[in-house]
């Protein structure tokens, strides 16, 4: 067998070939593979080798393996003890054991991660670390202003915050209050992405049972869901907070809520400047916008922070802190992790033991799914949360050097024990192609409320012993899994979480030389929108031009795509007409929506100076 440090030594690039467990055992995709692979060398494990469908006696041999290993529970208490990771300052712990990294991978990943660190230090010290927007990674600055590069930066970071919580008393305290109300009861945060994901996840993870304001999102164009949030607030608009986020101020999405949020101010007979609030880039458009506006307040969003990693900016911590949450103990839990993530020994450094799982479970190549599993409600929407920090940041085409790589790490969950009754099934008998994280945590209700629902045991026993039994259980049938334990869900361990997931992602970008900081992707759908929404446009001068002509002309599809230039866009045009047609615009399709070959369509009203021109 080749060496495996001699490869990593000769290319740092990661490749489907080149990966460590691929040289050490193929991943088989459908055959009854166990999870550790074979290795010329010892490791604390039994090994066994992969095995396809057809190969019985591989199959026998994995099993056979497997059922020593979940017999040698010294042998797993060993690598339990011998992997453990704590932090005493933040109660947390994260368990890899149940990964099966041999030895080897563990040292050719000290090598790679060797660079990863130097990447990612050069990272905290202001390098252009995202190369295709020429732009300073800084989100770790925001917990800890004094490393920022540039002496500016430190005092707009600490004044940023002193006014976010000065904002936020003004406002909880009713010294700043909208002007038909006594005080601000309720937020209505409009933004998306990264500009909603954060907020929601500290909301439901840390806002108390009844916070000062209540906080709800508007974070798509759908009609409807805008519909119903507003609904919701009812004649509690008058007495809401608007609160517009958007890092680029230009976000389609963002503006549409915007401006129907605006028209049901105005319908309510509100002033929206009195009770809007932006958090944007300076001179962005909404920056414009609030300040030509004379909105109540704006805050700023930084160039060097990047949206999926925006929540320890004004844009999580405004609303944060209007809940009633500690944001500077969110803070000092992140700065907790990033301190404790900066340490170049790879056993010592928990985001690097993720990245270095990630690898190792998914191939470096993203072969395995990530699936988190939080035992907590309150921790619901971490997984949401950290899909889009990690598939936007991972999943990439190229790599730094411009190789097409499709690198990427899905991530999917919900919690439990509740998935317990949904896709666990799957989990322990099906497919093979995920790992788990369960997330832990100890503290199952504040102090003093705790009962026992039967003789010594508890509602959170159960909790407990869902959790354990199905890592077990998974683990009995080769699916890897890791656990992160906090002791309570608190905005300290909160912070620390998000921070220990930043890291992992940049160190994991940098082992498969990928940029984590960019989505060029986005933009392709972006665009693609941007065009059926001109389309649109043109369609409608096509068919103003012959609804105003005497008789009227009604148009076939074909004639239509004919008139507008756009022959290969035919299917397009007819999803507009449909479109238009159900939701009762100004056109009238005649003929079957089913056989679009028959549609006739022409205006209900001709505008004779074609508005739509
Ligand atoms: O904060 P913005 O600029 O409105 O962007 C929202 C989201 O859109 C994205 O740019 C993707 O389109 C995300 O990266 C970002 O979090």
């Amino acid at each position: 067998m080749a060496s495996l440090s001699g490869l990593f030594s000769s290319s740092l690039k990661p490749s489907k070939t080149l990966s460590v467990k691929a040289l050490s055992a193929p991943p088989t995709r459908g055959g009854d593979s166990f999870s550790f692979p074979h290795t010329s060398k010892p490791t604390h494990l039994p090994l066994t080798l992969s095995a396809s469908r057809s190969d019985i006696s591989h199959t026998d041999a994995a099993t056979a393996a497997k059922k020593e290993l979940i017999k040698d529970p010294d042998a797993l208490w060993k690598r339990y003890l011998d992997w453990l990771y704590q932090q005493k300052d933040l109660g947390l712990y994260l368990d890899v054991s149940r990964v099966g990294f041999t030895d080897e991978f563990v040292v050719d990943m000290e090598h790679r991660f060797k660079a990863a660190f130097k990447a990612m230090d050069e990272l905290e010290k202001g390098s252009i670390a995202n190369p295709d927007e020429g732009r300073m990674v800084g989100h770790y600055w925001l917990r800890n202003s004094n490393l920022v590069p540039k002496p500016t930066l430190k005092t707009l970071i600490e004044n940023t915050l002193d006014s976010i919580c000065s904002f936020a008393d003004d406002i909880i305290a009713g010294k700043i209050k909208p002007p038909s109300s006594p005080r601000f009861t309720q937020i209505l945060s409009v933004g998306i992405g990264g500009s909603a994901l954060g907020p929601q996840f500290v909301a439901e993870a840390l806002a108390p049972d009844n916070p000062p304001l209540k906080i709800r999102f508007i974070d798509n164009t759908d009609p409807a869901g805008i519909d119903h949030q507003i609904a919701q607030l009812g004649p509690e608009l008058a007495s809401t907070l608007v609160i517009v986020i958007s890092k680029s101020g230009g976000t389609p999405e963002t503006r549409n809520g915007l401006l129907e949020v605006q028209k049901a101010f105005r319908e309510a007979g509100l002033n929206f400047a009195k009770q809007g609030v932006a958090i944007t880039q300076e001179n962005s458009l909404l920056d414009n916008t609030a300040r030509i506006e004379g909105w109540l307040a704006r805050f700023p969003m930084y160039d060097w922070v990047g949206g999926r990693t925006s929540v320890m900016s004004a844009v999580g911590l405004l609303p944060a802190a209007l809940q009633g949450i500690d944001i500077r103990e969110m803070l000092s839990g992140a700065a907790i992790m990033d301190e404790a993530t900066r340490t170049t020994s790879l056993k010592n450094n928990p985001a690097a033991l993720l990245a270095m799982c990630w690898y190792w479970a998914s191939d470096g190549v993203g072969s395995k799914d990530m699936v988190i599993l939080p035992y907590k409600d309150s921790l619901l929407l971490f997984s949401r949360y950290l899909q889009q920090l990690v598939m936007e940041s991972l999943g990439k085409e190229f790599d730094l050097d411009g190789n097409t790589v499709n690198q990427g790490l899905t991530v999917y969950g919900n919690k439990g024990s509740t998935d317990q009754h949904a896709y666990i099934q799957q989990l322990r008998e099906g497919v093979p192609n995920f790992f788990a994280t369960f997330i832990e945590v100890l503290r199952d209700r504040p102090p003093g409320h705790d009962w026992e629902l039967e003789p010594g045991v508890t509602c959170g026993d159960y909790l407990f012993g869902m959790l354990q039994g199905t890592r077990s259980a998974l683990y009995a049938n080769g699916r890897e899994s890791i656990s992160v334990t906090i002791e309570e869900v608190t905005p300290r361990s909160v912070g620390a979480i998000i921070a220990l997931y930043e890291r992992a992602v940049g160190l994991y970008a940098s082992l498969v030389n990928i940029n984590a900081y960019h989505q060029p992707g986005v933009e392709a759908g972006k665009k693609a929108a941007a065009e059926v929404l001109a389309l649109q446009k043109r369609v409608l001068s096509v068919l103003n031009e012959a609804s105003c002509k005497d008789p009227v002309e009604p148009l076939t599809l074909d004639e239509i795509a004919d008139r507008c230039h756009a022959p290969e866009e035919i299917e397009m045009i007819y999803k507009i007409i449909a479109h238009m047609s159900a939701n009762d615009r100004v056109l009238i399709a005649e003929g079957s929506c089913g056989s679009p070959r028959s549609v006739k369509v022409y205006l209900g009203e001709c505008n004779v100076d074609d508005m739509y021109a």
